[in-house]
């Protein structure tokens, strides 16, 4: 019985706002996690429905054993829609076992009204948005390759497909390519896989092999392309849980502890909780070139020794994660189809979500984060030998965004610094869906901006921006391994072209009589 009274008690905090049900049941003791998960997610599913069946079954009136609603909404779910209450005979299960018939008939009763064929047709719909995000796979590329992971995969049954398309997401959602996965087009080393996959148990993940990580959250470290030279010193610094400060690790190679700066990427994170867990993300995924710092990134002096020729930062600073569309969310929505209350009804286009927005509430919450974002960014611009700046959120709100990089480029340490926005060819250019031009004070800047909106980029709702120092640095301190990767492969490119031209006259040569040297 004990089992059902933990639901209960997951649910009680739910219904207190005391965390997501993510973070909450993650505070279930393990030996239970995974049942506790499991009956909670269900019983939400069906909660509307469950709780007008107790409602008219009065079953919390005339059972003084059954303490609580969450209590008799887990049990009901599992006399009703289950195998039964799996506990032995006590009198909390004698209690709701007296009224079993009465409550069959009165679940009967709402299908008939709601002309519902089966009892699955009474769950809540699910956000569609999120069942249209693959499970995005990060490669650790730290522990092994991309093609090392690939082949393991096809090793499982997977297939690899062709490019992402639109066409992929769809048959994700509809379950039919269920054993397909692919490789993403614009960030090397991430994989996507129908977005029902269940990677978290996996050995892969639990050995910090992969790393399971939305693939815009993926967009600011690749971004900000770290050199992976012995003087770039980079600062992660909002960093836990971690998943862009082991991203930054890993396209360093794993590599920079330059003397006499013995870490070359400090990660910094201010909430000690948070702390922990950014440290145990970090050893999992085998960072050995990272110092975590469990301070306020607003206290650190630009100019203290550690600090002065830092070279890149990467700023992901806490926002109103209105860009987050979760696949357990809509469980906590009161309505039967209803959407979280900053969403909209789709089509989600960006002017309907903003639209969406109850702009009296938010404003206030909005302002105090825009202000706190702008202060970091100018912290960031204050470091003397910074080059690079990725600001990003997972907000959808152009108050934590555009007006957010609007403001730093109007401040004094941005025209000090001799800072400005980087071009879109810095700035995953391939990438469609850009920033708002009617919120920038120049409208053409919105192009060196990245935006996704969930529902439509099968990502979540993100924003990216780089601000990069205008005043030429020698090439090789901060040349991008973007730009270089890209450069190498247009090398590689003209090479084989070469090498093909060079055959191809030999074998003429030969045809003609004449000798290849
Ligand atoms: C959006 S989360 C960062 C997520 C992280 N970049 C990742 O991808 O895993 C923001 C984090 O920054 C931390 N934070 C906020 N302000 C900070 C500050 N001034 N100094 C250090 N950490 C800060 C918060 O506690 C929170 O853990």
């Amino acid at each position: 019985m004990n089992f059902y009274f933990e639901a209960a008690s997951v649910l009680d905090k739910l219904n207190a706002k005391q965390g997501s049900i993510k973070g909450i049941i993650g505070t279930v003791p393990e030996r239970n996690r995974k049942r506790t998960a499991a009956l909670v997610v269900e019983t939400l599913k069906y909660r509307p429905v469950l709780a007008e069946v107790l409602d008219a079954a009065k079953l919390l009136r005339q059972e003084k054993k059954i303490t609580s609603q969450n209590l008799a909404l887990v049990l009901v779910h599992d006399l009703l829609l289950a195998n039964g209450i799996q506990a032995g005979d006590g009198p909390v299960k004698q209690a709701i076992l007296r009224h079993k018939t009465r409550l069959n008939s009165e679940l009967q009763r709402i299908k008939i009204r709601r002309g519902a064929r089966s009892t699955k047709e009474l769950a809540r719909a699910a956000d569609v948005r999120a069942e249209r995000i693959p499970r995005y796979v990060r490669v650790n590329t730290t522990c092994w390759s991309t093609e090392e992971a690939v082949k393991t995969f096809i090793s499982r049954g997977y297939q690899l497909s062709g490019p992402f398309e639109e066409k992929y997401a769809a048959a994700c959602a509809s379950r039919l390519n269920i054993s397909g996965f692919a490789k993403d087009e614009h960030i090397c080393d991430l994989l996507l896989f129908p977005p029902d996959t269940q990677l978290s148990d996996d050995s892969l993940y639990r050995e910090g092999k992969i790393i399971l990580q939305d693939k815009a959250s993926c967009f600011p470290s690749y971004i900000l392309a770290p050199p992976t030279q012995d003087r770039a010193v980079v600062i992660d610094a909002t960093a836990a849980p971690g998943n862009k400060t082991s991203h930054l690790c890993a396209l360093m190679n794993n590599q920079g502890k330059a003397s006499p700066i013995r870490f070359c990427l400090f990660a910094f994170e201010r909430d000690r909780k948070r702390f922990g867990t950014l440290k145990t993300m970090l050893s999992r995924a085998r960072c050995q070139n990272i110092e975590a710092v469990n301070a306020d990134f607003m206290t650190t002096s630009p100019n203290d020794g550690r600090f002065a020729s830092v070279t890149h930062i990467l700023l992901d600073p806490s926002c109103s994660g209105s860009g987050i569309v979760n696949r357990l969310d809509y469980l906590l929505e009161s309505g039967l189809h209803s959407y979280p209350q900053w969403s909209c009804t789709p089509p989600c286009t960006l002017t309907n979500l903003i639209e969406a927005e109850n702009p009296e509430e938010n404003e206030e919450r909005l302002q105090k984060l825009a202000s706190f974002q702008l202060l970091m960014i100018r912290h960031a611009m204050k470091f003397p030998s910074v080059q690079r700046v990725v600001y990003s959120t997972c907000s959808v709100h152009a108050a934590e965004n555009e007006h957010v990089v609007r403001e730093a480029l109007r401040t004094q340490e941005c025209k000090a610094g001799k800072f400005r926005l980087a071009p879109r060819s810095m700035v995953l250019p391939t990438w469609q869906r850009r920033g708002l031009p009617e919120e920038m004070d120049t409208p053409d800047d919105a192009e060196s901006l990245v935006r996704c909106l969930p529902g439509e980029d099968a990502t979540n709702g993100f924003f990216v921006s780089l601000f990069v120092r205008e005043s030429p640095v020698p090439e090789g301190d901060h040349q991008n391994t973007v730009t270089k990767r890209k450069f190498q492969d247009e090398t590689a490119q003209k090479d084989n072209d070469r090498r093909q031209g060079e055959r191809r006259k030999r074998k003429k040569g030969t045809t003609n009589g004449e000798h290849a040297t």
